[in-house]
């Protein structure tokens, strides 16, 4: 745990991305393994402890941290880990034979049931330095939160011995921790691992935001960027295997799709669930080229993380997958190939596929980007969340490169509601009234709620709001107060749906709170009816 220990020690306090490289590289050289594969697995979110919870940890520091303590000094030294580490009372343990390397710790860790877990955890934060207690608590919480991304570790693995780095990306899905055989390819000691023996599963094509630039149409083609998951689809060796965006196979959740391609190659495109609005919803440019409009985001997650599928939600959320590019004809390497060759790939293909599950991201035709601004400020459908611009002449590459493909989001739309009632946060705002419900107006004239909002608000607002909510309370519900109905609060929101579970039958997508209105007077604020206008 020691070196473990010191490396995070030195990457907290380092800024500059080659020195972190550096640091990194001479612990993965000078590391044996497993120990260096754990320690790679930790700092790319690879590390899984699954009986230890956040729960558990919190309730191992009330035990044995004083409550009070912990509470001013976590303030003080900003980092939950680390005021842990240091107040951690450490009890005289007798000298004993308990190994505490890194690799050793992390496999008790990780076999531990639920019920060893607490006490394990506790007996190795009794036997270790406040550094290394610091390590431990990192890890065992899952969020390392030292300034190194996923993609800078993987690097560092790559320059330290020399590997490229586009094949260490691709390898890395398809091995486990601590990556023993990928070290040994590195140290020249065995050869690449076979990619055979590994699911087919290729590292995605990522976007950066377009940040206030513009490009030139001549170099991007733009594509609506529809609202589902990331999937992709892989047959090879006679079975098929859908991949999410972070590479978990989640084939069994999406039985629909995966029979409907049996022909070896690797799809890319979004997944989403057949909305009942047909093809008439997509007021958007190309909507009627593609085979129907989709459901709402709270549709498809009906359909995720099951281990298994019922018929009946197979035919209530029928699944299918808005193709955007193709990565392998059986076992032909598409990759290198420009996009504009992929895409004409990609179109004969998808012409073979069945049309109930899948469909072409139809194009946007703007020949400028003024043409393009207009374009995307008119769609108002609830399964697009912007636009994709992607460049021409780019070959498909893992990870996210500048200049190749850009999202753009459509701008949050905005309602005014009134604030009815609010309920404490929790955590650092358990003593604030910070979860705000808000209504809008029938035509009979009564407020009826229509969503909910905790976020958007700076720690000013939330603390004028909470007095504001004290102030003017006229009913308390349990942990509820109802409000006098005349704040006006400006709600941002990405899309809004029919729903049952408001009394107004709409629910916003990620509401937050945009501005707190004062200025304007409670009975101006927005009809329930316009908002259903923005339904898709
Ligand atoms: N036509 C499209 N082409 C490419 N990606 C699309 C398209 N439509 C929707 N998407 C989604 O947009 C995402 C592109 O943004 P990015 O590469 O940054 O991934 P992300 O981190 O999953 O982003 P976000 O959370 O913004 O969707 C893809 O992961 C994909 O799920």
């Amino acid at each position: 745990m020691r070196a473990f220990a010191d490396l995070l020690e030195r990457l907290v306090y380092t800024r500059s991305r080659n020195a972190k490289l550096r640091i990194l590289g001479d612990y993965l050289r000078t590391t044996p393994d497993p120990d260096r594969g754990w320690a790679m697995a930790a700092l790319t979110g690879d590390l899984d402890l699954p009986a230890i919870k956040p729960a558990m940890i919190r309730a191992l520091i009330m035990e044995r941290v004083d409550p009070v303590l912990f509470a001013l000094s976590r303030d003080y030294v900003g980092d939950t880990a680390e005021t842990v580490a240091l107040l951690w009372p450490r009890p005289p343990v007798a000298p004993d034979s308990v190994d505490l390397s890194l690799g050793t710790v992390v496999e008790r860790l990780g076999s531990a049931s639920r019920a060893e877990a607490p006490a394990l955890l506790a007996g190795l934060l009794d036997r270790l330095e406040p550094g290394e207690r610091f390590a431990l608590l990192k890890m065992a919480t899952g969020a390392l939160r030292i300034g190194v991304t996923a993609r800078l570790a993987k690097t560092a693995l790559a320059e330290a011995f020399g590997l490229d780095l586009d094949r260490v990306e691709e390898l890395w899905h398809g091995l486990a921790p601590p990556y023993a055989a990928l070290f040994a390819w590195g140290e020249g000691a065995a050869p690449a691992p076979a990619m055979q023996d590994m699911p087919l599963f290729r590292p995605f094509m990522l976007a950066h935001p377009l940040e206030d630039g513009r490009v030139d149409m001549a170099d991007y083609a733009a594509e609506w960027k529809w609202d589902g998951i990331r999937v992709q689809i892989v047959h090879a060796g006679g079975e098929t295997r859908l991949y999410s965006r972070a590479g978990d196979d989640i084939t069994r959740a999406f039985p629909d799709i995966a029979a409907a391609f049996s022909q070896p190659g690797a799809l890319d495109g979004e997944l989403m669930i057949r909305g009942a609005g047909g093809a008439e919803a997509l007021n958007v440019q190309g909507g009627e080229a593609q085979g129907g409009a989709a459901a709402s985001f709270n549709a498809l997650q009906q359909r995720l993380n099951r281990k298994t599928v019922s018929a009946r939600m197979l035919s209530d959320y029928p699944a299918f997958v808005r193709l955007y590019d193709i990565l392998f004809d059986g076992d032909e390497d598409l990759r290198p190939l420009p996009w504009t060759a992929r895409r004409v790939r990609l179109a004969q293909l998808a012409a073979r596929l069945p049309a109930t599950r899948f469909d072409l991201s139809a194009l946007i035709e703007a020949d400028d980007f003024t043409t393009l601004e207009a374009i995307r400020a008119g769609a108002r459908d609830a399964a697009i969340e912007g636009v994709m611009l992607k460049r021409r002449d780019s070959a498909y590459v893992g990870g996210r490169r500048v200049g190749l493909w850009y999202k753009w989001k459509r701008d949050p739309l905005t309602a005014d509601c009134v604030l009815m009632y609010a309920q404490r946060g929790s955590g650092r705002r358990s003593s604030f009234y910070s979860d705000y419900t808000f209504g809008c107006w029938t035509e009979a004239g009564e407020l009826v709620p229509v969503g909910k909002a905790y976020s958007g608000i700076t720690d000013q607002e939330l603390r004028w709001l909470d007095r504001w909510v004290r102030g003017h309370t006229t009913g308390r519900f349990g942990p509820v107060r109802e409000v006098e109905k005349t704040l006006v609060l400006e709600i941002a929101f990405d899309s809004i749906h029919a729903s049952t579970r408001h009394k107004s039958g709409l629910a916003m997508r990620f509401p937050r709170i945009a501005r707190i209105r004062q200025d304007k007077p409670a009975a101006e604020a927005d009809r329930v009816a316009t908002l259903g206008r923005l339904i898709a």
